[in-house]
């Protein structure tokens, strides 16, 4: 069943179609991967999908409703919520007060049943040892993880994650992708997720790869169909791959 949808969609900076006419559809628990070289507009799309900018033209819908109008808020009340590449956390909280706090003011919920969700969050993240730890004092992985929580505790449908493997180990990028695959087999979450650092590895978990250039969606498939589009490879020609 479909969750969202992209239509045709137009995004100007001045002289520059930063999006040049994009159009896709996820499904429920579908995780999608879009790569790209830089400035091909993966950040841009995430940015018209949570509202943060609204589209010159074409129309962005959730669940059957037309929210290209609707400020980043109201659509995350709706379910949209967004992951970024830095986290920013209340480092005075401790890690467990962080998620419970995400948990109140996204996801609607009173306080006893925020602090249950939030620690199924942080279970679910592999940092419920941490949970009485003050958030300052995590490690730039584990804070990745707690962002990650956060936003599981807002009850979202449908996760939009900035490059969430930048600065991480090749260990840790693993045992992120790994993370965002359970995301949809087990929550039942889509995610949307950006994809720059080992893209290849990492595309691979997608259900689905999008793979963007100069504002245009190149190709679209199965992680090996995708990649090997001959379109594809002369985009990323001369470029390491992982
Ligand atoms: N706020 C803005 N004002 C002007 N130009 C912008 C703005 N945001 C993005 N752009 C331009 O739009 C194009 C697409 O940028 P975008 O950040 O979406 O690409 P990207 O694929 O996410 O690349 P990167 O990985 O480098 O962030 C680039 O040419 C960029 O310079």
């Amino acid at each position: 069943m479909t969750l969202l949808k992209v239509e045709n969609v137009v995004k100007k900076f001045g002289g520059l179609r930063a999006l040049d006419g994009v159009s896709f559809e996820l499904g429920r628990g579908e995780f999608v991967a879009v790569v790209g070289p830089n400035g091909s507009g993966k950040t841009t799309l995430l940015n018209v999908i949570n509202g943060v900018y609204k589209p010159d033209e074409g129309r962005v819908v959730f669940e059957g409703r037309d929210v290209t109008d609707m400020p980043p808020y109201k659509r995350a009340r709706l379910g949209i919520s967004r992951a970024f590449q830095v986290p920013r956390p209340f480092p005075e909280l401790t890690v467990l007060e962080n998620v419970v706090v995400g948990a109140i003011f996204n996801g609607g919920y009173g306080k006893e049943e925020a602090v249950r969700v939030a620690e199924e969050a942080l279970r679910f993240v592999k940092l419920y040892e941490k949970r009485h730890q003050l958030a300052g004092k995590l490690t730039f992985n584990e804070l990745r993880l707690l962002e990650l929580a956060r936003a599981l505790a807002g009850r979202p449908k449908l996760l939009l994650l900035d490059e969430v493997m930048a600065g991480l180990t090749p260990t840790e990028i693993d045992e992120m992708a790994a993370l965002l695959r359970r995301l949809s087999d087990e929550r039942g979450i889509s995610a949307i997720s950006m994809v720059e650092h080992r893209m290849r590895a990492v595309a691979q978990l997608a259900d689905r790869v999008i793979v963007m250039h100069q504002g245009r969606i190149i190709a679209e498939g199965p992680p090996e169909k995708a990649l090997s589009d001959p379109r594809v490879v002369e985009v990323y020609l001369g470029k390491p791959w992982r």
